[in-house]
């Protein structure tokens, strides 16, 4: 049997890529899915804005739904202080494999927790099992139709606290309505959306910051 998009992907790091650099591993994805072969990372102009805010909000505990290969792993890791956390959920094992060894290959994995397991079922053990009081940053990057039902319970489990920034992919391509919806229309969120593209295409795309008023 041939290999996977993650396989190849992974492959494409270990050959372009500098052990420990995290930067050089972004720019080995990066390039590999915009001249070789397309894959749904947040990719390289969506990019510059997680930077942005990640930059601006200097988490200490930062969530990421959906990690797939484990690019916006590596985005966020790298930018979080010395004593900071990513915590990424990952439902798929396939993805979860490859993700684990690219953000080792980046030298992010002390940084970096890659939980197995949906979203809906870890986010209420979140405190218990991680001794996390709130998250100050998360990153949508999951199936569309699980941003709200998400983000309801992180209010529900209490993870989210005043200033809280959640920041959601894809609201326009593949799309996140029904998100955009509860977070515009919700006077517990101030939030403004940051025009971009889809990743490594000229196709119309999107951030949603929110902020969490408490
Ligand atoms: C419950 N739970 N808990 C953890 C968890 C983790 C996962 C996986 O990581 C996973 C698997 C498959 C799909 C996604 C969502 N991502 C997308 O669907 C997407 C699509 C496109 C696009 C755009 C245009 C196209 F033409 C085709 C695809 C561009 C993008 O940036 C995307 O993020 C996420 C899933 C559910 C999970
Ligand atoms: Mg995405």
């Amino acid at each position: 049997t041939g290999s996977s998009r993650p396989q190849r992907m992974l492959k494409a790091v270990q050959k372009n890529a500098t052990k420990g650099d995290p930067k050089s591993v972004i720019s080995a994805i990066d390039s590999y899915c915009r001249h070789k072969e397309w894959a749904m990372n947040v990719g390289d102009d969506k990019g510059l804005i997680l930077d942005s805010v990640l930059t601006e909000v200097n988490p200490s505990t930062a969530l990421e739904l959906g990690t797939y290969c484990g690019y916006s792993s590596v985005r966020i890791a790298r930018l979080l202080s010395p004593d900071s956390k990513l915590i990424t959920i990952e439902f798929n094992p396939a993805f979860a494999i490859i993700a684990r060894q690219i953000i080792a290959y980046a030298g992010l994995q002390d940084k970096v927790t890659l939980v197995e397991g949906a979203s809906g079922d870890l986010i209420p053990k979140m405190k218990e099992q991680f001794g996390i009081k709130s998250f100050d940053f998360v990153f949508l990057d999951h199936w569309k139709d699980r941003y709200v039902p998400d983000t309801k319970l992180l209010e529900d489990c209490g993870l989210l606290k005043k200033g809280t920034v959640l920041l959601a992919d894809n609201v326009i391509c593949p799309g996140a309505p029904e998100y955009l919806q509860y977070v515009r229309n919700n006077p517990r969120y101030e939030s403004r959306y940051y025009p971009s593209n889809l990743e490594y295409t000229k196709v119309e795309d999107g951030l949603e910051k929110s902020v969490f008023l408490g």
